[in-house]
């Protein structure tokens, strides 16, 4: 089964995503891929990765990532956080990362933790 990974950056962050997914690149379009709205239409641009968009985040998509979580559809989420702007969705933010401690899912919310999980789970699905 394919690793399903959700990828969610907020403005100021967006930039390391994408050098993050170009990085990953040859991993990441193995994957299952969703991402919030505006984050996901980036790496479709720009890095030319097939993802499956929600809503952005201030719009709910932090929450349909979530429900996709809880159900069981996500193996691990890179969430880079922006810590130094208050985002009008903060609650959304949070149950996002609470439902990954609740259900133990995998949750990187930085750029050195994200490196840590993606080249992890790309070894791992080299060995097969
Ligand atoms: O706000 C976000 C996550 O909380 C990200 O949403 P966008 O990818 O649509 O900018």
């Amino acid at each position: 089964m394919k690793t399903r990974i959700a990828l969610i950056a907020h403005d100021k962050k967006k930039d390391d995503m994408i050098a993050l997914a170009s990085q990953y690149k040859d991993f990441l379009a193995t994957c299952e891929l969703t991402a919030t709205g505006t984050t996901g239409g980036r790496l479709v641009k720009e890095v030319g990765l097939a993802v499956d968009r929600k809503h952005s985040g201030p719009f709910g998509g932090d929450l349909q990532i979530g429900s996709m979580l809880v159900e069981g559809g996500i193996d691990c989420v890179i969430f880079l956080r922006d810590p130094m702007t208050p985002q009008p969705h903060e609650p959304d933010i949070n149950a996002l990362v609470r439902a990954c401690d609740v259900h133990n899912t995998p949750c990187a919310t930085n750029v050195s933790s994200a490196h840590l999980v993606l080249a992890q789970l790309q070894q791992r699905a080299a060995r097969g």
